[in-house]
């Protein structure tokens, strides 16, 4: 009986991207099928145990003189066969892969499956069809939703959906071949979805109208969620044909905006993270990780709670340790809420949520005798964290890790007081720690390779995107943040007000500016830092001139909110005034616009009314200046590590790339052009000086990107 069906997946191969090659090939295929009389009917599977990831994304470069037009006429030529054609769908089908299953009659996946169309994730919209036959196919509402996000859709929901027709525990393409013969000879036009109607809704007018604000909201200047609506929008008003056109208008569109190469590159720049070489070559190929089985968490505040929680994501039996009875209770609760949280959330998506291990709450150091990673999450203390680095090295068993989630101290000075500096490393998550995608990985001079290993491999099974980073204060991330917020300190200075500064970075696609973002963090964090660092507080030499520090510019009117008690949301007040303490409604606030005019007063500044151009240069161009310093000192190993920082744990705007790829679209000698003109008019301000690996790939003409590694290797091979 088998004899008589033919099983497609020749050019299928693992993890499949289609080619112009594979969408030939299958063309051919379905055209032998179509025409060979013995054939009554068609599964079209994967090889390898999956199904299809879409396009070849390395493609879309050169889509002008490539085969992609013809992907849509495959899955055309697919729906109108005569013989039931049936999709085997082994554990993902995306994008265009999806497209190719919507072209059959029917499809069939195992139960972890997972389908979705992640276009618009990449700055584009499905472009073979799916824009068209996903909303007659389970209508309009749940069409936008996973076009506009490109969510993955398990298979238990993609068959509640309609999506699919079966869900199969094991394997799909012997269920297929299955129905194949169920239905052979039944009728195949109610099954193509081209000639469908798109579902009505009584008031699809006024819900399209709706929609349409709701994804232009949170797309926050991303063009591609906005045409994904479109394209889906289309399909209501136009015939099939004409909506197929319209598809591939705005698919075109999108391909040639910048966005979509920002976030491609987004994409592959992250990716790339994972496979980290040390300038010593020291890489995965030499080193590998420990097991861990057992993690403790020191210190139970803002970020060891979400830290904790990451850890029992990834499965992991946790100590949690805290420094008095009281700390223990307040982080035991916040950590069980969290949980409690992530559960219901599990529960609402459809997921069945996990009995969750708990963490064993302790006071007592002599619990972590036996675990085999800490890591500590106390106050941003030097002091407090050698304390407690050189009790862990007496107390933890020899092979144990020892990791910190320091923000900016050193950690060669905190690996100094242990007796194991090869294993001591930064693990620097970002808050909330249970939901940012990031974590730096800081190697130390002593730091081994395998402890990179380890604590990149946990990383990933947290679910996180690692990226390993060397040495210095404050790192890649918060190294170069510090750039940003003083330009905004120093603008508001001179003329602009919070609102202002905030508004141009929202615009720009920040969905938060950095005044704002302060307060969210509270004004009391860097205070703090800035006493450590005896910029501000008891510390200062008297007669400290208030708006200089070593010679440079320093604004004091941080410090001065905080001394009046305004940390930002948590007590009501900061750059804006709140409904409440901890509140999230954020006013602007008479008090501080007058407060601001007495301090330009009280230090004669004259205010000046200063462009939107200015306020998104100084704060963008000298926060990227600092990652040109940080790649010549090899802090960062190339641009894409810095950009994929800045995307996943400050949300840098994805559709532009990081700090880095942005510069590079702007043009490296404009961005020089703009540094020099403020650095003059700011002889105060050196880290508006253009760096010298800046002035250098500008008088090497500029190359591109991802040539740069390669010049800051040769600039200091020459050293
Ligand atoms: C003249 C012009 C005529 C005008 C006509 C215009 C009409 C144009 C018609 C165009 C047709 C469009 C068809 C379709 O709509 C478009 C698409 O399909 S776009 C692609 C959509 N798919 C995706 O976005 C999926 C992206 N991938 C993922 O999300 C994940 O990789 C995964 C599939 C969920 C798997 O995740 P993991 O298991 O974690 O694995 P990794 O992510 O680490 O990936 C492993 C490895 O694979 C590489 N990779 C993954 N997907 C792709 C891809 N689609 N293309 C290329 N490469 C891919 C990934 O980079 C990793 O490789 P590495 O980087 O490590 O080397
Ligand atoms: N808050 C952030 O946004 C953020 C982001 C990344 C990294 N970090 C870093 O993470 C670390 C913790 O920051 P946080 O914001 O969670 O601080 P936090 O003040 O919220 O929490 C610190 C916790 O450590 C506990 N603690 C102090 N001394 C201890 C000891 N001897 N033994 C056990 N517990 C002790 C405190 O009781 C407190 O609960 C700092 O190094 C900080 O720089 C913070």
């Amino acid at each position: 009986m088998v004899d008589c069906f033919q099983t497609l997946h020749t050019h299928f191969n693992c993890l499949i991207y289609f080619s112009p090659v594979v969408t030939q090939a299958l063309e051919r295929d379905v055209n032998q099928a179509n025409s060979d009389p013995t054939v009554k009917a068609v599964v079209i599977c994967g090889a390898n145990g999956k199904f299809s990831a879409g396009a070849d994304i390395r493609n879309f470069a050169n889509i002008g003189q490539s085969k992609f037009s013809s992907l849509e006429s495959v899955v055309s030529l697919i729906e109108k066969s005569d013989k039931p054609m049936v999709a085997a769908i082994e554990d993902l089908a995306f994008g265009g892969g999806l497209e190719i299953a919507l072209g059959c009659h029917y499809r069939i996946a195992n139960m972890k499956a997972r389908v979705g169309l992640p276009e618009v994730t990449i700055g584009l919209l499905p472009g073979a069809g799916g824009t068209q036959r996903l909303p007659r196919l389970i209508g309009v509402p749940a069409a936008i939703d996973i076009i506009t996000t490109g969510r993955h859709v398990p298979a238990t929901e993609a068959l509640k959906l309609g999506i699919l027709d079966e869900v199969v525990e094991e394997n799909p393409i012997e269920a297929a071949i299955n129905l194949a013969q169920r239905v052979t000879g039944q009728p195949l036009g109610p099954r193509r979805l081209c000639l469908k109607e798109v579902p009505k809704l009584p008031n699809m007018e006024a819900f399209l109208d709706e929609a349409r604000l709701k994804v232009k909201k949170r797309a926050n200047g991303q063009l591609s969620p906005q045409m994904c609506f479109e394209a889906v929008r289309a399909s209501v008003y136009l015939p099939f044909a004409e909506g197929i056109q319209k598809e591939k208008q705005l698919f075109m569109y999108l391909l040639s905006s910048g966005q979509s190469k920002a976030l491609q590159y987004a994409f592959f720049a992250q990716r790339a993270m994972e496979k980290w070489v040390l300038p010593n070559g020291a890489s995965w190929g030499t080193a590998d990780p420990q097991p861990v089985k057992k993690a403790a968490v020191i210190g139970l505040g803002t970020m060891g709670r979400g830290i904790v929680a990451s850890l029992l994501k990834a499965k992991i039996p946790v100590v949690a340790l805290e420094q008095d009875k009281k700390q223990l209770e307040v982080g035991k609760a916040a950590v069980m809420a969290l949980l409690e949280r992530e559960a219901l959330k599990m529960h609402q998506n459809g997921q069945k949520p996990k009995k969750p291990i708990v963490p064993h709450f302790t006071l007592d150091f002599g619990a972590l005798k036996d675990v085999d990673l800490v890591i500590e999450a106390v106050f941003e203390e030097i002091a407090l964290k050698k304390e407690i680095f050189h009790k862990l090295s007496v107390i933890c068993k020899p092979e144990a890790l020892l990791g910190t989630n320091t923000s900016y101290l050193d950690i060669d000075e905190i690996a100094s007081v242990t007796d194991r500096p090869h294993k001591v490393i930064g693990i620097h998550f970002f808050s909330p720690a249970h939901i940012m995608k990031l974590v730096e990985i800081i190697y130390g001079q002593q730091t081994s390779p395998s402890a990179i290993a380890t604590a990149m491999s946990l990383a990933k099974s947290m679910g996180k995107i690692g990226v390993v980073v060397g040495n210095c204060f404050g790192f890649v991330g918060n190294r170069m943040l510090t750039h940003y917020y003083d330009q905004a300190y120093f603008l508001i200075e001179d003329g602009s007000t919070p609102e202002e500064v905030d508004k141009v970075l929202q615009e720009f696609g920040f969905k938060m500016g950095p005044l704002r973002v302060g307060d969210l963090a509270g004004l009391d964090v860097g205070w703090r830092i800035r006493k450590g660092k005896g910029q501000t507080g008891d510390a200062l030499p008297p007669g400290t001139p208030p708006r200089h520090r070593d010679g440079m510019r320093y604004s004091p009117i941080p410090d001065m909110l905080c001394e009046m008690g305004r940390y930002g949301e948590k007590t009501g007040k900061g750059w804006y005034l709140y409904d409440k303490p901890g509140g999230k409604i954020a006013q602007p606030d008479p008090w501080l616009h007058g407060f601001l005019s007495d301090f330009r007063r009280t230090h004669n500044i004259t205010a000046r009314t200063i462009s939107q151009d200015e306020i998104l240069e100084r704060c963008l161009y000298s926060l990227a200046n600092e990652g040109f310093r940080i790649l010549s000192d090899g802090i960062a190993s190339c641009p894409e590590a810095i950009d994929t920082i800045y995307i996943n744990g400050y949300a840098w705007p994805r559709h532009t790339g990081g700090p880095m790829f942005y510069t590079s679209q702007v043009g490296l000698p404009k961005v020089l052009a703009k540094l020099q003109e403020y650095a003059e008019a700011n002889p105060d301000i050196p880290s508006l000086q253009p760096s010298p690996f800046l002035q250098k790939l500008v008088a090497l003409g500029s190359p591109p990107l991802k040539e740069w590694a390669s010049h800051v290797r040769s600039q200091n091979s020459k050293l």
